[in-house]
């Protein structure tokens, strides 16, 4: 509920840490309790529009160094966090003071590789301000910057230390954006939670027109089941946290054929989820309607749908030159997320270039 803080435990193998939704305050209260007195300016890293529009609460209540990183996905360049490693160490933070990263998953994900690097480790505190960073990228530790045109290729996992979640900061996200969010959020239910997708279905009208305590809802929800998804492979390792990956081996794909950052992550996620049910429809694992059923929710979320919505009509078949490099894939066959209908993703490897191929191609 809005105005209520909300806290979810996230275990890991190095210890647990909470994830606060709610107002900023109890959870700006968290981040004094880990800052525990220690001197010294903490680096503050976000990019100019949030450090504008929100930094100043962190600003005025903690002794902060802003470092502004690029927008987006062009903050996830190796120049980039060579730059920001360089300003890090300008600060000279102890290896017990935190970093602070300000916004959406693309700096949350920089700055936790950059914290996961400085002097070999050091904490790192989440402050999501768009809804996928929210309700995905700030909580499971998996940090990453691109690299030779793919997406997240380097990276380590480096959980962090709190994560401060405040639905209302996302008031200031721009439509896109903040649609972008809704395909991780309905990933959620897509994955293992049938009863999730139908509330979704109920309250798409009310999160796409930013109802906080609906979006306060999805949000714990969210963060809920990634903390049970994550906890028992946090290393992305047995195939349980890899189901997280629904509709990504296809959103990595689009994202790469069409530039990075030129389609965003979520619209990416959407289509691939589409393209997730149609295959796994194709191969005889689910029924045609779950992808239709996908395909009108995304739709009312305002999300692309299919292969031509980002530019890609006709060009399935240059998908297939991402999809076999995919990070998932092993023994040269691809890995990908399917599923025998909504709420009922597995993982399924061995799939050939042969199965995929045409079916791209026709896609
Ligand atoms: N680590 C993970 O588990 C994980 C999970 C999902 C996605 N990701 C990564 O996250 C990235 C996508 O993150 P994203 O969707 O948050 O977008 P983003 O970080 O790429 O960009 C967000 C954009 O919105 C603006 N913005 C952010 N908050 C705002 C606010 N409150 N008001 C106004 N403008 C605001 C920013 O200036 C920026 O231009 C991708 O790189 C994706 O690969 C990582
Ligand atoms: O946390 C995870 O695990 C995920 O897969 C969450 C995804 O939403 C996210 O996009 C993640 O960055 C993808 O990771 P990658 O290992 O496929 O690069
Ligand atoms: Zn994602």
């Amino acid at each position: 509920m809005a105005g209520q803080v909300n806290r979810v435990a996230v275990d890991t193998e190095g210890g647990r840490y909470d994830v606060v939704v709610g107002p900023l305050a109890p959870g700006l209260d968290a981040l004094e309790a880990l800052i525990d007195g220690r001197g010294g300016r903490i680096p503050l890293v976000s990019d100019e529009l949030v450090l504008g529009l929100h930094g100043g609460a962190i600003r005025d209540r903690f002794d902060v160094e802003p470092l502004v990183v690029p927008r987006g996905e062009d903050g996830k360049t190796f120049a980039v966090l060579e730059d920001l490693l360089y300003r890090i160490a300008a600060i000279d933070p102890d290896r017990s003071t935190p970093i602070v990263a300000l916004g959406g998953g693309a700096v949350g994900d920089l700055s936790g590789l950059a914290a996961a690097l400085f002097k070999r480790g050091c904490p790192i505190v989440h402050v999501p301000t768009t809804l996928l960073a929210q309700s995905d990228s700030a909580v499971g530790g998996k940090t990453a910057i691109d690299f030779a045109g793919q997406k997240n290729l380097v990276g380590t996992f480096h959980q962090p230390s709190l994560v401060i979640a405040d639905p209302s900061l996302l008031a200031t996200l721009d439509q896109r954006q903040f649609r972008s969010g809704l395909a991780e959020v309905i990933k959620y239910g897509a994955i293992d939670d049938a009863a999730f997708f139908a509330w979704c279905e109920s309250s798409i009208d009310a999160l796409v027109a930013g109802h906080v305590d609906r979006l306060t809802d999805a949000i714990v929800h969210c963060v809920t089941a990634k903390a049970r998804t994550v906890a028992g492979d946090v290393t992305d390792r047995s195939g349980q946290r890899a189901l997280l990956n629904f509709g990504h081996s296809f959103a990595h794909a689009i994202e790469a054929e069409c530039g990075l950052g030129e389609v965003l992550h979520g619209e990416a996620v959407a289509v691939g989820m589409v393209l997730a049910l149609r295959f796994s429809a194709r191969a005889g694992q689910a029924d045609a309607s779950d992808a239709e059923r996908m395909v009108s929710l995304l739709g009312r979320a305002g999300l692309p749908t299919s292969l031509a919505a980002v530019g890609l009509g006709g060009r399935g078949d240059r998908l297939l030159k991402h999809m076999v490099r995919d990070k998932k894939n092993e023994r040269g066959a691809v890995t990908l997320v399917l599923s025998h209908g909504i709420g009922r993703a597995f993982l399924k490897h061995g799939i050939t270039s042969d199965q995929l191929g045409p079916f791209l191609e026709a896609a």
